[in-house]
């Protein structure tokens, strides 16, 4: 337990606010390591992390309650406190977490890296067996974690943190189910739907760690393929762009899809060879992938099967992670990375009639006309068909060109400079706001 804080269970300083302060006192802050979707996180040092150790770099990710602020205390804080009993080599520790100021503040272990600056470092070079390193550590973390049975439901390259002796950590555990699924308007978020289970695309309310096999198979994807795999960009266009990959699913593949809340019927694509899109797998990793792409997630493999894999008993074997390739770490190029997003390149939707309502056209200066999804009410701009064409309402075309898909080079992820501007000024204010901690 730790020094100054509560012995009973109850998160620190969980219903004493003198308690919470000292706790708070505990950690001295340094610099912002960034904002996502559920608050900011900044480097911190840990002044009393055991009476031999002290000095300890944390992350405290510090969450908003604003919209929690009735529900939090009693349920967040009971889940909080199971993330914390979840202890594994590949999953980040929650070393504390306490309320202090309206916000809750989770002390995390600090990472150096994560696995997204290393699949974007065009200077790192991954071989098979780093690629089978990096994959072998995700599906342990989500292994011990759906055991326990806890869902990720939101796992991206930023969320898989590489700590300095190189081994792979999953973050993020647990929060979506926590707070909620995340506002889809923030840029994060835009991310997370390439990394989403077509029963999640579908509207599944009901879902199971099948959702995070999905996700690790689109990591493993782009580990290969050293670029995100399926980039839709809405939730009609990612159902578009998985279909496009993997054929338009036959009831009888899929059963349950027909009863999905948002289900709407494709026009029928065939599958083309795997092979295709990943022309440099082995056969082994090729299997391997496709089972994590089965779409009834009653029929997905598991985590446990995955690791089973022959893909990992075969040569090469994982790299040891202290010998992974790794970018330097944060701070050093974390604020330098090249801004190439390109925000007049309209996404290619792809989306059945029946899902359009409304379309609207707006004026902000953006080329194309804005579509409206019935289903998540998202915003895109410009419907830009496969062949070229534009429309803004009715008659979609339903033919899928692949080479428009996957021929075209993706549009890079956009970073804060380039987006977002508004994210840097309240990340400094909230700067501002942990001085006073
Ligand atoms: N334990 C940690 N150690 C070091 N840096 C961290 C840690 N946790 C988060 N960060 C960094 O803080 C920043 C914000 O992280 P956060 O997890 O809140 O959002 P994100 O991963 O960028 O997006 P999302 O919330 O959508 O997952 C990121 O740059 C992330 O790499």
């Amino acid at each position: 337990m730790i020094p100054g804080t509560d012995s009973g269970g109850g998160s620190a300083g969980e219903d004493d606010p003198s308690l919470a302060k000292r706790v708070a006192d505990r950690y001295l802050k340094r610099e912002v390591l960034g904002e996502g979707t559920y608050g900011v996180v900044f480097k911190a040092i840990d002044t009393k992390a055991n009476r031999l150790i002290t000095g300890q770099t944390v992350a405290i990710k510090k969450i908003r309650l604003g919209q929690y602020k009735e529900g939090v205390n009693f349920t967040a804080l009971r889940e909080i406190k199971l993330l914390k009993e979840l202890k594994d080599p590949n999953i980040i520790e929650l070393i504390d977490a306490f309320p202090h100021k309206g916000n809750l503040h989770l002390v995390f272990e600090f990472m150096e890296s994560d696995l997204e600056a290393v699949i974007r470092d065009r200077n790192i070079v991954l071989s098979l067996a780093d690629t089978k390193s990096y994959l072998q550590m995700t599906l342990k973390g989500l292994a011990y974690c759906h055991k326990k049975w806890v869902v990720h439901r939101d796992m991206k390259p930023n969320n898989l943190l590489i700590a300095s002796d190189g081994q792979l950590k999953l973050a993020d555990f647990g929060l979506a189910r926590i707070f909620g699924s995340p506002d889809r308007k923030f840029t994060h978020q835009v991310f997370a739907r390439w990394y989403r289970a077509p029963e999640l695309l579908y509207g599944a309310k009901q879902y199971g760690a099948g959702v995070d096999v999905w996700a690790a198979g689109c990591i493993f994807a782009e580990l290969l393929l050293r670029r995100p795999f399926l980039q839709g960009s809405s939730d009609i266009d990612q159902l578009g762009k998985i279909f496009a990959a993997f054929g338009t699913p036959k009831p009888s593949r899929w059963p349950d899809m027909v009863y999905l809340p948002d289900y709407v019927e494709y026009q029928y694509v065939p599958a083309p060879p795997l092979r295709t899109l990943f022309p440099m797998a082995s056969d082994d990793a090729l299997d391997l992938l496709s089972k994590m792409f089965i779409y009834d997630p009653k029929a997905r493999i598991t985590v446990q099967q995955a690791l089973e894999h022959r893909y990992f008993s075969s040569v090469p074997a994982p790299t040891k992670p202290s010998l992974l390739p790794r970018p330097p770490p944060k701070g050093e190029s974390q604020n330098q990375k090249p801004s190439d997003f390109n925000p007049q390149e309209g996404p290619i939707v792809l989306s059945p009639q029946r899902k359009l309502r409304r379309v609207t056209l707006d004026h902000d200066g953006l080329a194309g006309s804005t579509f409206r999804s019935e289903k998540a009410g998202e915003n895109v701009k410009e419907v830009r068909h496969m062949d070229g064409t534009t429309s803004q309402s009715g008659s979609m075309p339903m033919s899928i060109d692949l080479g428009a898909m996957f021929g075209s080079r993706p549009p890079p992820r956009p970073t804060l400079n380039s987006v977002d501007r508004s994210h840097l000024k309240r990340k400094l204010d909230l700067d501002a706001e942990f001085d006073h901690l």
